[in-house]
């Protein structure tokens, strides 16, 4: 027996010649926030089929708290699932949905769910046929953070949601924290994990590359900045700390890749004429590239 709210051993799948998740061991707490990153084609949503009981894996198995991934009914009655492309049924509208949800699904707290309403600024009255795909992922989430299902399985839920949107979805990640309910995040998004997660998995060509606390993690977050001038060139930016990469990209303009805090690159670009400064957050991808040396490969 065993306190994990998910728990993989040596899980994998093969679609033919594609292995989609190989060999995956991961242990998820009971009432932690966990995330899984990983670049398109990781292997994320398979991962996650299998322990919804979805895919049945080719190798090793999957348990949902004690149960067996693939017992279903037994193992769905403790969690609640947003899937990555949420489908609604057209006619119904939303409000008929959050009801036929919270009726299959393990109870909900009714008066939490319409705070999310509004909160998510969810119209229920209008039929799903009419939801964007945004709208859409909104219906799913209002119906998994109401419910008080100990375990939270979201596949990039936030892939369609704006800003102010993203930031309901982590003061909602952050209450259900509050309430002792396990989350397990999917995405590609570093920014979103690090913000709402304790741990996080990351997946690379169906395998699990690391796993690491979320401070362990911030040493990988890298930004691209740009750089326009007039006059002489910033100088000495390649011996500040953090800064990798300086390379001109034109007349009067550069850029370098920087790890870490900004202030000592800053100081180093006070004496030049800066016209514009653009600063970009890596990619995943990125990221990978830089921390494991060589590109994905399958
Ligand atoms: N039903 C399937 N048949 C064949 N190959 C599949 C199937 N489902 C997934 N794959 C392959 O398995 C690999 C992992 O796909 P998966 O959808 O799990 O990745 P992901 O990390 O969720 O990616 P994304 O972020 O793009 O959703 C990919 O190479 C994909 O093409």
């Amino acid at each position: 027996m065993s306190s994990a709210a998910l728990r993989t051993v040596n899980l994998g799948k093969r679609y033919g010649r594609v292995v989609a998740v190989d060999d995956l061991c991961l242990e998820v707490a009971a009432g932690e926030v966990f995330g899984f990153l990983g670049p398109n084609g990781a292997g994320k949503s398979t991962t996650i089929r299998m322990l919804l009981g979805q895919a049945r894996p080719t190798a090793g198995r999957a348990w949902v708290f004690d149960t067996d991934a693939a017992d279903v009914a037994r193992a769905h009655r403790r969690l609640a699932y947003v899937p990555a492309d949420v489908a609604l049924w057209p006619q119904l509208t939303g409000a008929e949905i959050l009801h036929l949800q919270a009726s299959t699904g393990p109870g909900i707290d009714p008066s939490y769910r319409a705070e999310l309403v509004e909160r998510f600024a969810l119209d229920p009255s209008k039929p799903a046929r009419t939801y964007s795909s945004g709208n859409r992922q909104k219906v799913a989430l209002v119906a998994a953070f109401a419910t008080r299902a100990p375990l939270l399985v979201l596949d990039e839920p936030t892939s369609g949601l704006d800003p102010l949107m993203e930031r309901e979805f982590r003061a909602a990640v952050a209450q259900a924290r509050e309430r002792g309910q396990t989350v397990f995040l999917s995405s590609h998004q570093l920014a979103e994990v690090e913000a709402v997660c304790d741990r996080v998995a990351i997946l690379r060509a169906g395998r699990l590359a690391e796993i690491a606390a979320i401070d362990q993690l911030r040493g990988l977050h890298r930004t691209e900045v740009t750089v326009s001038y007039t006059g002489a060139p910033p100088s000495g930016l390649d011996t500040v700390p953090g800064v990798d990469s300086v390379e001109q990209v034109g007349a009067g303009r550069l850029r370098f890749s920087l790890i870490g805090a900004p202030a000592p690159a800053l100081r180093a670009l006070a004496a030049a004429e800066v016209t514009a400064l653009a600063v970009r957050e890596a990619s995943l991808e990125e990221i990978f590239l830089d921390y494991y040396g060589t590109p994905e490969s399958r």
